[in-house]
C-alpha cells in the first residue's frame, strides 16, 4: 500500500490500448507494460486522463490491473499501482474504490468531482467519505478539465484526512503547491501538468504523474534526481531538452500524440481512441517522428 512517505519519485499514466474496432487490446497492453518493466519508474497510473479514463468501462479498468499485476510480478518488480477510481458521483467513487483496494490497487486516484460544480464543502465531503473506505487516496485536482478549482483552504482541509496520502497538481501553475507549502503542508504533492514538473520541484513537489514520461522516461528520472541532489544548473539543463517533446504531447488533446507515437514505435497495434477523442493531425504526426528521431 503507498502511504505520504512512499509517495514520491516518477510515475507514468499508462494509455489503455484499443484495437482497430475500439475493443480493449490486452495483447499491446501487455507488451507495452513488459517495455515499462525495463524503467527505473516509482509506478503507473491505470485510467487516468492518459488511460482515457471517460471511455473505459470498470470491468476494462479491473482487466488492465490484474494485467498489470501479473506482469509486474512475473518481472519480480515492486511497482506501485495506482488506479484512477474518481467519477462525479461520490457513491461510485467509493465502490470504485473499495474495488480497486480488492484488486490489489496500491493507491486510488480520485479526480475533484467534476461536471456537476459542487460547492467547496460538497467536494470536501466527496473527499471525506472516499477517504472512510481505508483505500489510501491521491486527491487529483484538474481544474481546467473539472470546472471547478479547489481553494487553497480546501485542498488543505483534504489534504489533513486521513487516508489521504497526497495530491497530483495539474491545476496550470505554481499557485496551489506554493500556498500549501507556505501552510506546511507536508503530504507529497505530484506534478501533474508536464511543463511544470521543474517549477514544482523547485517549490517542493516530490515527484511528477507525467504522461511525457512515457518517452525518455530515463531524462525525467535524471531530472528528478538532480533536482533532489541539489544540482538544479543540471536538472534545468536536463528539462529545457524536454520541453518540445512536452509542447508536441499536449499540442492535441492528450493522449492522442502519445498512443500515436508508441504506435508507431511498435509498442500498440494501432494509435486507436474512442470518441470523441480523434487521431491526431498529419503536421503533428511529422513533428513527433522528428522530434524522436525516426
Ligand atoms: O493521466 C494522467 O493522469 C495525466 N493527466 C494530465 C492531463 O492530461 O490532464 C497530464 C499528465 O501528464 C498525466
Amino acid at each position: 500500500m503507498l502511504n505520504e512517505t512512499n509517495l514520491r519519485g516518477i510515475y507514468v499514466p499508462v494509455v489503455t490500448p484499443f484495437s482497430l474496432d475500439g475493443s480493449l487490446d490486452g495483447i499491446a497492453y501487455d507488451r507495452y507494460l513488459l517495455d515499462l518493466m525495463n524503467r527505473d519508474i516509482q509506478g503507473v497510473v491505470i485510467n487516468g486522463t492518459t488511460g482515457e479514463a471517460p471511455t473505459v468501462s470498470w470491468e476494462e479498468v479491473s482487466e488492465l490491473v490484474r494485467r498489470t499485476k501479473t506482469i509486474i510480478r512475473s518481472c519480480g518488480k515492486q511497482l506501485q499501482v495506482i488506479v484512477g477510481t474518481g467519477t462525479n458521483d461520490t457513491h461510485s467513487t467509493i465502490k470504485r474504490t473499495m474495488q480497486a483496494g480488492a484488486l490489489g490497487a496500491d493507491a486510488a486516484l480520485v479526480v475533484v468531482p467534476y461536471y456537476s460544480r459542487p460547492s467547496q464543502a460538497g467536494i470536501a465531503e466527496h473527499f471525506r467519505r472516499v477517504a472512510q473506505t481505508g483505500m489510501p487516496v491521491i486527491v487529483y485536482e484538474v481544474p481546467y478539465r473539472t470546472g471547478v478549482r479547489l481553494s487553497v483552504d480546501t485542498a488543505a482541509e483534504i489534504l489533513a484526512l486521513d487516508g489521504v496520502i497526497g495530491m497530483k497538481d495539474s491545476s496550470g501553475g505554481i499557485e496551489l503547491i506554493a500556498a500549501l507549502k507556505q501552510l506546511h503542508i507536508a503530504k507529497p504533492i505530484l506534478c501533474g501538468e508536464d511543463a511544470y514538473f521543474l517549477k514544482h520541484l523547485d517549490h517542493g513537489a516530490a515527484g511528477g504523474i507525467l504522461a511525457a514520461a512515457n518517452m525518455r522516461t530515463e531524462k525525467f528520472i535524471e531530472v528528478y534526481r538532480l533536482h533532489l541532489d541539489g544540482n538544479s544548473t543540471e536538472a534545468a539543463q536536463r528539462f529545457d531538452s524536454l520541453m518540445p517533446l512536452i509542447e508536441l504531447l499536449f499540442r492535441e488533446s492528450n493522449p492522442a500524440p502519445l498512443k500515436w507515437l508508441l504506435s508507431h514505435q511498435g509498442l500498440l497495434g494501432s494509435d486507436t481512441l474512442r470518441l470523441p477523442m480523434m487521431p491526431i493531425s498529419e503536421a503533428l504526426q511529422v513533428e513527433l517522428a522528428k522530434e524522436m528521431g525516426n
